[in-house]
């Protein structure tokens, strides 16, 4: 049977900042988003029912019944109105709770490929992401994109000046879970973002609260030579830098202590 395939690319926020509180609860953002050419990978096929199985090293811990594809995948039936199933298969290669989009990035993977194989009209995945996640619309683009309110309003960002630019994503294996970075945040709105370059990641000192080795990591991105950006991505824990090249991020990775989980890539 015919098996289709889709890669669930790895989320960065170039720069996050918080600007105060939504009338639901969220958070109002203002955040650059970009993508990295790597993440985890869905695959499917037709079925009569839907299931979804893992692999892949950060499959374990992960629920096969209770996952955020399987919510997509719902979701879109419920809005197309089909009666439809698939055999999903999910290749977990980020970590998970990390910032880096993840179940997001997975969940806007499965409203892709369902589309596809089930023959439905697009508008129903774009009409069912912002629900199923704040991360998930931008996700559904994997492209750099500026995101406001709960980060599910975008706008394309034309900068010819990420595509390409070598990456290194490091992660002390400590996961964080967004909410609660959300509630450690100190409510103060440090004005708005313009140059993400000049920006900042205004949940950076709450996650350094709940997890102090996030500090170690950017101490250490800190000393890569190469190294030109640094930043803490989302709600934590994965930190990041921007390299001038290629080899400086490679050579960066081979001394990247083996207690931490890194990712040498490059922005698409
Ligand atoms: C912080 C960001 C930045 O891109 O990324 P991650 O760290 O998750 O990767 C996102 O805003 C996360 O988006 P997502 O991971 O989809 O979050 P959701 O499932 O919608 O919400 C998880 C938790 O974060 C809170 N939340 C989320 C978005 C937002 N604008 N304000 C919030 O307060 C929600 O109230 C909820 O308790
Ligand atoms: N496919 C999936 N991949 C990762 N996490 C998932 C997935 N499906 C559900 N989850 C749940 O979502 C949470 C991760 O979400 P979140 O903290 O927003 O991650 P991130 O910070 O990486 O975006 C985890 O607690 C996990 O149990």
């Amino acid at each position: 049977m015919m098996k289709y395939s889709e890669p669930a690319p790895a989320k960065l926020n170039l720069a996050l900042h918080v600007r105060g509180k939504l009338p639901d609860g969220r958070h109002s953002l203002e955040t650059i988003f970009a993508f990295c050419i790597d993440g985890d990978r869905l695959e499917a096929e037709k079925a009569d029912e839907l299931n979804l199985s893992i692999s892949g090293p950060f499959a374990e811990g992960l629920s096969t019944t209770d996952n955020l594809v399987l919510d997509a995948a719902k979701a879109l039936k419920q809005a197309a109105g089909v009666d439809a199933g698939a055999s999903l298969y999910l290749t977990k290669k980020l970590p998970v709770a990390s910032g880096i989009g993840g179940g997001s990035a997975d969940a806007a993977a499965a409203l892709r490929l369902l589309t596809g194989l089930w023959g439905i009209d697009p508008r129903h995945a774009v009409d069912v992401a912002p629900a199923i996640g704040s991360d998930v619309p931008a996700c559904l683009l994997s492209l750099s994109a500026k995101g406001t309110e709960a980060g599910d309003k975008l706008e394309l960002v034309q900068d010819p000046s990420i595509s390409g630019t070598p990456a290194l994503l490091v992660n002390p294996l400590v996961p964080l879970s967004t909410g609660a970075v959300f509630a450690a945040w100190d409510g103060i709105d440090r004005g708005p973002l313009g140059d993400w370059r000049r920006g900042r990641n205004d949940l950076e000192a709450a996650a350094l609260t709940l997890a102090p080795d996030i500090g170690h990591v950017l101490d250490w991105l800190g000393t890569q030579p190469g190294a030109g950006f640094i930043r803490m991505s989302g709600s934590g824990a994965t930190c990041f830098a921007l390299f001038d090249s290629e080899a400086e991020r490679d050579a960066a990775a081979a001394t990247c202590p083996s207690n931490w989980w890194h990712l040498a890539t490059f922005l698409r």
